[in-house]
């Protein structure tokens, strides 16, 4: 069985005083039955990780270089990432993808870097509007999830993360027929493609998760979480939806 995670992406949002938020959402899941992940900006990293204790949260990084170290001014590799605490790391977020012009092959290239580092690449993809309003949206999704996921993913070190384009920060969100098609369409395409190991990558939604969509949202087949970024960044946005989340694993079969 897949377990189910509620990520939160805080993007470049959070300086040291945000650190009560991941108090507070410890505090309300003390021993959490899904795994909680946050994604603060680099510099909190290591303060989280270690502020955190033994609670089983999981903290990560938003993106990370494809080279282990080098002349990269401003980059972060993956073993840094590890080295100041992180288990996972985002890799192919559309910000990246637009703001950096990313493409398939470097997202692809940061995922493999995440593998050797040993954390876990949350590789992310969507379409934007457009290409929806045009009918691509399964030719768009198809060729990122075969471009992006590299050779050597694995469900134990990989998590792919549904984001369209369009619903990130707009208030909009497809329909459940819309995102459960295209989670059952990227869970025949790593099936077809890693045989049955297909079967455990986790797949997230993201895209304007709120606690008002949250459970409606986990209801959909092959959506086993979310990448949550606005309603990530306080507690009492994020504690609902980490608790719709729980309450969608109870009806789980064992
Ligand atoms: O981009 C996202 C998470 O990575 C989604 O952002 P919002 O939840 O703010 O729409």
């Amino acid at each position: 069985m897949r377990r189910r995670l509620a990520a939160g992406n805080w993007k470049m949002n959070g300086t040291a005083a945000s650190l009560s938020e991941m108090d507070a959402l410890i505090e309300a899941h003390l021993s959490p039955s899904v795994e909680i992940l946050l994604c603060p900006p680099a510099t909190l990293i290591a303060a989280m990780a270690s502020r955190k204790g033994q609670h089983p949260l999981a903290v990560g990084g938003q993106d990370c270089h494809a080279a282990a170290s080098g002349a990269h001014t401003g980059d972060l590799s993956a073993q840094q990432f590890k080295d100041a605490g992180a288990t996972f790391v985002l890799v192919g977020h559309s910000e990246r993808r637009t703001d950096h012009r990313e493409t398939d092959d470097v997202v692809a290239g940061k995922a493999r870097a995440a593998h050797a580092a040993g954390l876990v690449a949350v590789i992310c993809l969507g379409e934007t509007l457009a290409e929806r309003e045009a009918g691509q949206t399964l030719d768009v999704v198809g060729r990122q999830l075969d471009n992006s996921v590299p050779d050597g993913a694995t469900g134990l070190n990989t998590v792919v993360a549904y984001e369209p384009v369009w619903a990130i920060g707009t208030g909009l969100t497809p329909t459940s027929e819309q995102i459960g098609e295209v989670h059952e369409f990227m869970r025949s395409r790593l099936s077809a493609r890693f045989g049955a190991d297909g079967a455990y990558f986790r797949l997230l939604y993201g895209g304007s998760v709120k606690p008002s969509n949250a459970t409606e949202i986990f209801a959909i087949p092959d959506v086993d979480g979310a990448l949550v970024g606005g309603a990530s960044l306080k507690a009492a946005d994020f504690s609902p939806i980490v608790t719709a989340l729980e309450q969608a694993a109870d009806m789980d079969l064992p």
